[in-house]
This record gives C-alpha cells, structure tokens and sequence, in this order.
C-alpha cells in the first residue's frame, strides 16, 4: 500500500451481509474517504465474493477524494452452500462467534502493517462489532440504516415506554413523541405480536442492547427530512444525521460499488423513452411477492399503458421461493413499452429524465434515494420498517400514493387498483404535486449533503471526534499516533431549522 494511504486515520467498517445494509455502510466509506480517511470494509466473504464478481472492486486501495477505501472479507465458517444462511437465528450467532475472533485478528494484522485501525463502524444485526471495539480499548460508531422514525419507534418498544401493539390490545394505535400518530399496521412490522419474522425483531433490538458502547449512532437521513423526531431522540442518543449517503457532492461519480448482482443494461432502453413516461418497479432485495400479486401488477402496468422498467430478481436458491414468472404473452404484449431485468443500476434509473414514478417496497435505502433525487413513488410496503416507510412517503413528505398497507393485511391488490394508483401518480394534478413535492425534498437533500449542510457538518464533525480519539487510542498503547493533523474546531453553523414547505393536497 502506498504510503499516502498508510498516513492516514483509519476506520474499519463491518457490515452485516444484506444488500440495504452493505449499500448504506459503503456509502459511508466512500464519504469518510473522500474527506481523507482511509476506510477498510469488510463483510463475510460469501458476499464478498459476489460483489468482487458484480463490481470492480480490486485488492489494491481505491483513491476516493482525499482518502482511499479497501476490502477485506472474512470467512464466516460455513460452507459456501450453507443453507443456515438464511436463517438468521442460526447466522446472526455464527457470524458473533467467528467475527469475534477474525475482525480483532484482522485489527491486529492491518496494525502490523503500519495502518492501526482507529475505530470500528457497524451496522445493524451485528451489535456485537462495539463488544469487539471496547475489548481492544477502540472506539465504536454504529450506522442505523433507517429512518430516525423507525429508530424512535423501536426505541420505545425496547423500552417499554408507550404502549405497542398486544395480543390483547392488537388494533391500537401508536402516539410517539414528536411523530405522527402510527396506526397499528404502521408501526414497524415486526414489533406486532403475530410477525411472522420474531427473529428480524430479534435482530433489530439487539442494537438496543448495546446502544450505550457506540460513542455516536450515524443516520442516513438528515435533519430537515425528520426535523423534529431527530431533535427529540438526539437528547436521549448520540446522533449525527449524515444522509443521503448516495450523495457525495466531493466524489459523485466514485466508481466502488457493492452490488450483490451485476446490473442489467436499462439506461439506453431508457434513453429512448420521452422524458417522464415511464414507471420503474423493485422490491429491493429481499421482499419476495407471491404469484397472483406478481400477476396482477403485470396486468395493471399493461392495463395501464405506461412504459415500465420492471426488476424481476431471481429469489435465492436457500430462500424456499419458487421462481416467480410473468403471464404468458406479457412480455410481447409490453412490446418496446416495458423491459424487465433481473437487477438495475438503480441510482442511474432513479435519476434519469423519463422516469415518472417508482413503484416501491419502500425499503428506507429506496425510500432515501426517491427522496433525494426528486421521484415521487407508489407505495408498496412488505414488512419492517416498509410500512412506517410508506406512511411517512404518503402523509408527512407527500411524494407518494399508496397501493398497499403491507403483507399483514393478507390483501391481494387488484389490477385495477394497480392501474389506478399508476395513473395517478404520473398524470394530472395530484401528480404534479407530488412531483413539486419530491423536487423541494431533492433540493433539500442536496443542501444537507453540500459544504456547510446540516449532514456535511454532522460528518465533518464526527471525522474531528475519530482523529481526536484515535490519538487518544495512539497514545494509550504507547505507539507514534498516525494522526498528522490538528482536529478542525466542529463549525457551528447556521441552525437548519427551516421546513421544507411542501404543497399539500
Ligand atoms: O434493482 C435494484 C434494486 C435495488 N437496488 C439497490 O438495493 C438497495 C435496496 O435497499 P432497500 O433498503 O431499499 O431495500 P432492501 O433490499 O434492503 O429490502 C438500494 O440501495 C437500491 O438502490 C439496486 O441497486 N437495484
Ligand atoms: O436487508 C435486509 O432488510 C432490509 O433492510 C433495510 C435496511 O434496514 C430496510 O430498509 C428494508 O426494509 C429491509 O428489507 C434484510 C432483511 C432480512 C434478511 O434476512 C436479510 O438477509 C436482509
């Protein structure tokens, strides 16, 4: 490694494997680098593997800004056909008990060759990455990868501090500070007593355990999107507000990505399609729909003779979906007027010019990345944080309709009301709103992401914290700190407290 980067302040970053947390933390990487750290990023190496064969990531440390970002991927000890993967009460405690061992080794090694690691930033489902910090007296930061709604709303279950959802009361509604009030399927799903997903609750609130062992709780959101929830909790926990990660005014174009699968070729298909005609379709990831949804949304786009850019991912081979297909003649009925893929380059999609609409599982990374780059959406929530997601996509920032409520509701949304929703948020009054809407929330992203916006000082403040802490860290193991400069002072700045004003309907 070039002694440029060897220089400088080192983190290292753990991510659990799941597509919508590895986006989030890498994104961070990529800011932190910019402004001149140097960043490992590390994740088992079953996804490592994938996302060496997807993107261009190389073994040699890649220049971002000022800094540099490199990739080492630790074995979690299982085969690589390991079906327990899948299964997070089975992975979640394997990945403690080997990352327990290999992420402190890792730590030792990257020491030895002249690049001590300052500080260690996870993500959630994997808590325990602050447990390994504090044993080798580092510091620890935690990114949450939703919503500061989401955060708050799961605080207070995990807390015991208004009532939730019970098996004797399941239908109550939910008042939580400084937010609005959540109807009882708006709440995130896995806090209601009948989820089908007890161990993503499990996994969730672990972070809870360990809330007082990070020193700051990173979000990617920011200040002016949730202006009051973030004033409330940032009295009870240490939060910086840093988002949208996927925008980097320094870097835009920087060329690390950790997609899972390559993306298809969709940009020149959309290319050829007049400016605000099409809608695009994902469910991000995860979310896998049954058959005769999956029908009925093909119908409805077809009924509705919008141009669609559809993502079909195949379900993986562990996860017991069965492939899921299209009606038969579908894809010619569509004609030139809809593509499907298999995984796009979604950024690219939600960012280009004949894009209308995104109709969206409302995972918060694609909730954030509507937002900020002025897409109004179609609400299609699953589960999780999906539904709070939705709520506040629909009601608070209004760039949305809704098509669902959420997999709870055991509804099957007909083609009709498929068409229907499409309709409405691309042509007439209502969309047009929604779209003003979307644009005031992309220019208000920008800002906060620009020098001297609320989350660029939120970073550049947190970067102070790491340098001046890993002098401390230096210091109290006795060797030469690698930190050559001063901590800037944290610039104030302006207070943001302005609301985005937004068109109501
Ligand atoms: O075809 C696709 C679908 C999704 N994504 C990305 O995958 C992430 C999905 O995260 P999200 O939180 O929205 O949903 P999850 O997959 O975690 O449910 C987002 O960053 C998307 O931009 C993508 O690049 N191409
Ligand atoms: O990544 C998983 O879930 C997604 O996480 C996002 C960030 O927390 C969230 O916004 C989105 O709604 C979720 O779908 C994930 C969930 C479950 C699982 O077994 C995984 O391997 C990943």
């Amino acid at each position: 490694m070039g002694s440029d980067a060897e220089s400088l302040v080192h983190v290292l970053l753990v991510s659990f494997p799941g597509q919508g947390h590895v986006n989030p933390l890498l994104r961070l990487g990529k800011r932190l680098a910019s402004k001149g750290l140097l960043v490992t990023f590390t994740t088992p190496e079953s996804i490592g593997k994938q996302m060496r064969k997807a993107s261009n990531i190389g073994d040699e440390p890649a220049p971002v800004g000022d800094g540099f970002i490199r990739f080492e991927f630790f074995e979690d000890g299982w085969d690589e056909d390991e079906p327990r993967r899948q299964d997070l009460d089975q992975y979640l405690p394997q990945l403690e008990k080997v990352g327990k061992v290999l992420i402190p080794e890792m730590i030792r090694r990257n020491a030895e060759r002249n690049r001590p690691i300052s500080c260690l930033i996870n993500n959630p489902f994997i808590p325990w990455v602050s447990d390994v910090a504090e044993s080798l007296g580092l510091p620890s930061a935690m990114l949450w990868v939703q919503s500061c709604a989401c955060f708050a709303a799961y605080y207070h279950y995990y807390h015991g501090l208004v009532p939730f959802p019970s098996e004797s009361a399941m239908e109550i509604d939910v008042r939580l500070p400084c937010m609005p009030l959540l109807k009882h399927d708006e709440v995130p799903s896995f806090l209601y007593p009948t989820s089908p997903y007890p161990f993503l609750r499990r996994a969730i609130l672990g972070q809870y355990k360990n809330l007082d062992k990070p020193f700051c709780i990173l979000m990617d959101t920011f200040q002016e999107l949730e202006l009051e929830i973030i004033e409330y909790m940032s009295k009870i926990c240490p939060i910086k507000t840093v988002g949208p990660l996927f925008k980097n005014p320094k870097v835009p174009n920087a060329n690390v990505r950790g997609d899972f699968m390559k993306a298809d070729d969709c940009v020149g298909w959309l290319d050829s399609k007049p400016a605000g005609s099409v809608v695009y379709v994902s469910f991000g990831s995860v979310v896998y729909l049954k058959q005769d949804q999956w029908d009925e949304i093909a119908y409805g786009l077809l009924n509705s003779n919008v141009n669609f850019l559809w993502v079909m991912k195949p379900p993986h081979k562990d996860s017991g979906y069965t492939v899921l297909t299209l009606p038969e003649g579908f894809l010619e009925k569509a004609g030139d007027k809809g593509k499907v893929v298999q995984w796009s380059p979604q950024e690219q999609v939600l960012a280009h010019p004949a894009v209308a609409a995104f109709v969206t599982h409302c995972g918060w990374n694609s909730s954030m990345e509507a937002l900020a780059s002025g897409m109004p959406v179609i609400a299609f929530p699953q589960w999780g944080d999906q539904v709070t997601d939705a709520k506040y996509l629909v009601d608070v920032f209004k760039v949305g309709v809704r098509m669902c409520r959420g997999e709870a509701e055991d509804k099957l949304i007909t083609r009709d009301v498929v068409e229907k929703c499409l309709l409405e948020a691309t042509v007439g009054e209502k969309a047009a709103e929604m779209k003003r809407n979307a644009l005031k929330w992309k220019a208000a992203a920008e800002a906060a992401v620009a020098e001297g916006g609320s989350s660029d000082r939120n970073i550049q403040a947190f970067m102070d914290e790491v340098k001046r802490r890993s002098v401390e860290v230096a210091l109290a193991k006795g060797s030469k700190s690698t930190v050559v400069e001063a901590p800037a002072a944290v610039r104030e700045g302006a207070a943001t407290n302005g609301k985005v004003e937004l068109d109501s309907s």
